[in-house]
């Protein structure tokens, strides 16, 4: 089982801690929320979580079955989605799909054709990204996020920009996630995340 351990990890800005002491044993096959009030911290540990971001003080480990998993190749672990992690907007749907698949391949060897059937975007396969509704957009982002051959999915605000058919579509392919990944969610929605058992408000780290 793949699991991510924190023990008394912290970080800091400058001079201002966002968070400190934070233990955790996140496991595979499950899911996470992080909630908590706007800057409070939960893009911030997400992102240490995803190892975009070093901490500034205590342990951070990934492991595999109790093997370590080194830290510089964990990112072929995760995939991610979040609003300050934009999309190449001069490509098309298409050609992003295809991008994409050169460093991060598809769950079960999906195709651009069959991700972009997914996505409910077949009919925008051909239109550049930058001409997409902010809604097409996110969809797109967490697409790429659901579909990559991860274990690690992080998704961070995954319902902004969605209507309610979006937040449907959301909640089906959280649903179709395998018993092997584990999901890890930042989030001051309720409703998306109204299926996860373990909710954690970061400002008991304060
Ligand atoms: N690069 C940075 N340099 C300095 N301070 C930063 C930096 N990035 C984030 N912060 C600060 O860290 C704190 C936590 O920000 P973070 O984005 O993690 O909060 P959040 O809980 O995700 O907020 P929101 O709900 O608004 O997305 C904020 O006070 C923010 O100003």
């Amino acid at each position: 089982m793949l699991t991510i351990a924190t023990e008394k990890i912290g970080k800091k800005y400058r001079r201002e801690w966002i968070f400190r002491h934070v233990d955790l044993t996140l496991n595979a096959g499950t899911s996470y929320t992080f909630v908590g009030p706007n800057g409070s911290g939960k893009s911030t540990l997400l992102q240490l979580l995803a190892g975009n971001l070093p901490h500034t003080e205590g342990n951070l480990t990934y492991s595999q079955d109790a093997t370590l998993i080194d830290p510089d190749s964990w990112f072929r672990q995760v995939s991610i989605a979040a609003p300050y992690l934009e999309l190449v907007e001069e490509l098309t749907l298409d050609e992003l799909l295809t991008f994409h698949q050169t460093f991060k391949p598809f769950r079960n060897n999906l195709t651009t054709e069959a991700v972009a059937d997914r996505l409910l975007l077949t009919h925008a396969r051909h239109k550049e990204i930058k001409y997409f509704s902010s809604g097409m957009k996110q969809r797109v982002k967490l697409g790429l996020a659901f579909f990559s051959n991860a274990p690690v999915v992080i998704l961070d605000e995954p319902t902004a920009n969605l209507d309610r058919q979006g937040a449907a579509w959301y909640h089906e392919q959280v649903r179709q996630l395998g018993p092997d990944q584990l999901l890890l969610i930042g989030s001051n929605q309720p409703e998306e995340y109204d299926f996860c058992p373990n909710v954690l408000d970061v400002m008991q780290w304060k």
